[in-house]
């Protein structure tokens, strides 16, 4: 942001929207970003992307939300999030929540750019000096993975996802090419891989025998079962895994059903992290009143914005469940700089995914935070730290990406 968009503090009387945009980029994968622009001068932006539907998203914006926005009060961030959920009429959804979100983050940038301060200090303040993030460790094979969480461990990571290729299975989830830039969605239509519940079964428990074998247990493991397993499956491999102290085991189990997550529960006290495709606290609220979860994965971009994602940790606070937000590299830096200074104020943090953008993207999307000894620092700079750079955005137009698809064996659909 410019040093003269900085706000003394005295600006919270009302500030206009003037005109609001949406910018879609692809500087190696798609990012959906909303710019809305004030009568002061003060600009603010918030993350859209959905990926593999990204499109549907930038319509709902451009063609019904940024007219109901111009001359609102920027300031009245809670009145235009419940305009746009309650006004909508059709609630919930992704492409919804999505949209909603970037709104209100683009008003959270602002409000807070206008006081002067890091968004971090309007939402109640520091509570931790750094935010722990994982990164993510992938291998062909065990032996690569175990390499690979050596380079993580190198860099300084204290928490890493680590996943591996199956034998037998073509294109098992999480395994990448090899590089630190990890991007599913890379198909024009989906790529089509395989999956052998039995192969995985067998193989996870190996890999994390030989990681811990390695490494030995300062280091957290983390896991993402990707929604793969039905929930007596989802709870064998909890026990199987019980040994090598994972600090969670993710998806493990598609949770449409929040009443799945219980049998898992009933047969395993390896931690479980759910809901990074969830948008709203109705999709959770089972999961963390009955405690059947222990880390909440809802994020910024996809669960209507920081206003939202706010009532959704207060709520698991009350249960003990802590935050554990998504963090892959389709969530725009935008998306990341926000999330940070939510983590850094939020009480019931527990830990933050964290997937490096490639350095094309970090160039669309300047920003202040960075990276040091296994935590994630979110800036000083007044607002949420992240702009955007729209001459070099508009130097990468849009690719239609979709994400993978899974079969069987015998060609049943499985979940990717
Ligand atoms: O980062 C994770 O935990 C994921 O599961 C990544 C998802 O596959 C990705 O965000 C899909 O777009
Ligand atoms: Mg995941």
């Amino acid at each position: 942001m410019n040093a003269d968009e900085v706000g003394s503090g005295k600006d919270l009387g009302v500030i206009r929207i003037r005109d609001a945009r949406v910018i879609v980029t692809c500087p190696g994968r798609n990012f959906v970003t909303l710019k809305i622009e004030t009568d002061q001068g003060i600009h603010g932006i918030g993350d859209a992307t959905l990926n593999g539907r990204e499109l549907a998203v930038a319509s709902y914006l451009s063609d019904h939300v940024v007219p109901n926005l111009i001359g609102r009060d920027a300031h009245r961030i809670e009145d235009i999030w419940q305009f746009l959920y309650r006004g909508a009429y059709w609630r919930r959804g992704p492409v919804t929540m999505t949209a909603i979100a970037a709104v209100d983050t683009a008003l959270w940038d602002i409000k807070a750019k206008a006081a002067g301060l890091p968004l971090y200090q309007l939402l109640g303040g520091r509570s931790r000096e750094g935010v722990l993030v994982y990164g993510h460790a992938n291998g062909a094979d065990i032996e690569q993975t175990v390499d690979q969480v050596g380079v993580y461990k190198d860099m300084g990571y204290r928490a890493i996802r680590a996943q591996s290729g199956i034998p037998g299975v073509k294109g098992a989830y999480g395994v990448g090419k090899g590089d630190l830039y990890y991007e599913p969605a890379d198909g024009t239509l989906p790529t089509e891989t395989l999956w052998s519940t039995s192969a995985y079964l067998d193989h996870a428990p190996k890999l994390f025998d030989k990681l811990r074998a390695t490494y030995g247990f300062e280091i957290e493991l983390l896991h993402d079962v990707h929604h793969r397993l039905t929930p007596i499956e989802a709870g064998r491999l909890g026990k199987a895994l019980e040994p090598y102290r994972l600090f969670w085991m993710e998806d493990a189990t598609p949770a449409e059903n929040q009443e799945a997550f219980r049998l898992i529960r009933q047969h395993t006290v390896t931690p479980l992290a759910v809901g990074e495709i969830f948008n709203t606290v109705w999709d959770c609220r089972e999961l963390i009143q009955n405690q059947l979860i222990d880390y909440i994965r809802t994020t910024v971009v996809h669960a209507g914005g920081i206003t939202h994602l706010r009532r959704i940790a207060d709520l698991a606070a009350l249960y003990q469940v802590r935050t554990g937000s998504h963090g892959a590299t389709d969530l725009s830096p935008v998306c990341m700089g926000a999330a940070l200074h939510f983590d850094t104020w939020v009480p019931n943090f527990g830990i933050q995914e964290y997937m490096r953008h490639t350095p094309e993207t970090d160039a669309v999307f300047p920003h202040d935070y960075r990276f040091e000894s296994g935590y994630l620092y979110a800036g000083e700079t007044p607002g949420h730290g992240v702009d955007i750079d729209e001459t070099l955005a508009a130097k990468y137009p849009y690719e239609p990406k979709q994400l993978p698809i899974a079969r069987l064996g015998d060609g049943t659909l499985w979940n990717w």
